[in-house]
């Protein structure tokens, strides 16, 4: 009999090209992607090296970070820095052959949202981008993880990386997630249980009746905080949810391929028998929203809750972001509102702020604005009628990008006569500075930023949803 094995030794068995000393391993990489801040500096150190791509078919590049997300977006709107970004990711993919989905390109948008939407990343498949949120893909079965740019060079030039083998771990949700409560509220919640290191070191299978319930940009957003959860990567195991999602994607296999894929895949599921460095079980019964309250993302609490009263362990959280231990988190009032990101961006999310923005206003001195997580999403949204109904709400609508989740230099939560300190965001991480000098960041699902838009304050959306 062979030894019963879980899907991430599964996955990784099948990438190893060589063993090497000290228990580390030659791994194949299926496909990398390359983003505008990181994509540069891979491509440049290359070709100052004198090397060439080793597959240039299987690398990747899009536009997110640096670019300017305002409507009527071009090369000229970009902030003083951007441009020289933009230009050598241009000059470097054209040299090396890659396909780069530009400003402009119906596949434009965040690394991690487009290599789903467009089939890049397959089930049992491993990719890396040098980005930490590269674990989001783990959303379609795929053992993927962030690199940093020496990797991303060794990556690209050889279609292979050295790694150890990464410890387990396997996250239960059991239990049925209510009405108004969704994956991001799932993972605010594993990570405020467990801390912001809960996962560390380990590569984290999520499983369990609440998982099978999400859809795949669902399980996106739960895989997308793993690494907020300290842990190397995450994954959902690919069922006939995700293979009706990426069947007909462009780069997905076809025709006969695509039933051998799908066999193939399934028998990726772990054996039930097993094991992992570590378990947790988490029940979704009775979750409410979750919304975060200090300076990492494990700091959250329900929606109904209070601030700690325990000042030793958040002091200084609390004193970043202007909160009393104790004090109720839902009636705080907020500046701004902010919808996008990698984690909260897609199709699904918008129709979910939608439903709660549907025939409302966006309270007074409020700024709200949604990000749509890449073109195709905002083309999606446009065909149904989302943008109209956040228009009508009062929130702006932008082009596709990174934009306020991560401040960049060009864009604020800022109007004339207004400086904005406290934003609710549907983004995953609320570390001092993220988006932009002294402000405070509210890690919340993008049901809560719509019903906090609306009410002015940190709000429930379970009654608006009702
Ligand atoms: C700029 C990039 C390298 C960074 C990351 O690695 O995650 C960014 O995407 C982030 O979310 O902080
Ligand atoms: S959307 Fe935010 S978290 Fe995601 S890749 Fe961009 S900057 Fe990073």
């Amino acid at each position: 009999m062979p030894e019963a094995r879980n899907i991430i030794q599964k996955i990784w068995d099948q990438h190893v090209i060589a063993q090497m000393d000290e228990g580390q391993s030659l791994i194949q990489v299926d496909r990398v992607m390359l983003h505008d801040r990181a994509g540069p500096a891979v491509l440049g150190a290359l070709r100052e090296s004198g090397r060439a791509l080793a597959q240039p078919a299987m690398v990747f590049g899009t536009m997110d970070h640096i670019i300017d997300t305002h409507p009527g977006r071009g090369d000229d709107t970009l902030f003083k820095g951007g441009r020289a970004f933009i230009q050598s990711f241009r000059s470097g993919a054209r040299a090396a052959g890659i396909a780069l989905f530009d400003i402009g390109d119906p596949r434009q948008g965040i690394s991690h949202i487009v290599s789903a939407e467009q089939g890049i990343v397959l089930p049992g498949s491993v990719m890396v981008c040098c980005d930490s949120h590269t674990c989001t893909l783990g959303g379609v079965g795929a053992l993927v993880w962030g690199i940093g740019t020496t990797e991303g060079e060794h990556a690209v030039a050889t279609q292979t990386l050295v790694r150890t083998k990464p410890r387990t771990m396997r996250v239960e949700f059991s239990g049925r997630l209510a009405p108004g409560v969704s994956a991001k509220d799932m993972a605010l919640a594993m990570i405020s249980l467990y801390g912001a290191n809960g996962g560390a070191g380990h590569a984290i299978e999520f499983c369990g009746d609440a998982v099978r319930g999400l859809d795949v940009e669902a399980r996106s957003t739960l895989c997308n905080m793993a690494v907020e959860f300290g842990a190397w990567t995450g994954l959902v195991a690919a069922d006939d949810t995700t293979f009706d999602w990426l069947q007909g994607r462009a780069y997905a296999p076809r025709g006969d391929q695509w039933n051998t894929a799908v066999a193939h895949w399934r028998g990726l599921a772990s054996d039930p028998d097993a094991a992992w460095d570590r378990s947790l079980v988490i029940d979704c019964t009775g979750m409410a929203p979750q919304v975060s309250w200090g300076t990492n993302p494990g700091q959250a609490a329900g929606i109904a809750d209070r601030v700690p009263a325990d000042l030793a362990v958040s002091e200084p959280a609390l004193k970043y972001m202007d909160l009393r231990p104790g004090q109720p988190l839902a009636g705080v009032p907020i500046d701004a509102a902010f919808i996008g990101s990698c984690t909260n961006s897609r199709l699904s999310d918008l129709r979910m702020a939608a439903a709660v923005l549907k025939g409302r206003k966006v309270a007074q001195g409020v700024k709200a604005i949604v990000v749509p997580g890449s073109t195709a999403v905002k083309q999606a949204a446009e065909a149904e009628g989302l943008d109209r109904i956040f228009l009508a709400a009062g929130f702006e609508w932008r082009e596709s990008g990174c934009s306020l989740c991560f401040y960049a230099g060009g864009d604020s939560f800022d109007s004339p006569g207004r400086q904005a300190r406290r934003v609710i965001s549907s983004t995953n991480r609320n570390f001092e500075g993220r988006q932009g000098p002294g402000v405070r960041t509210h890690l919340a699902s993008p049901a809560t930023v719509a019903a906090s838009a609306l009410a002015g304050c940190i709000a429930d959306p379970r009654p608006l949803l009702a």
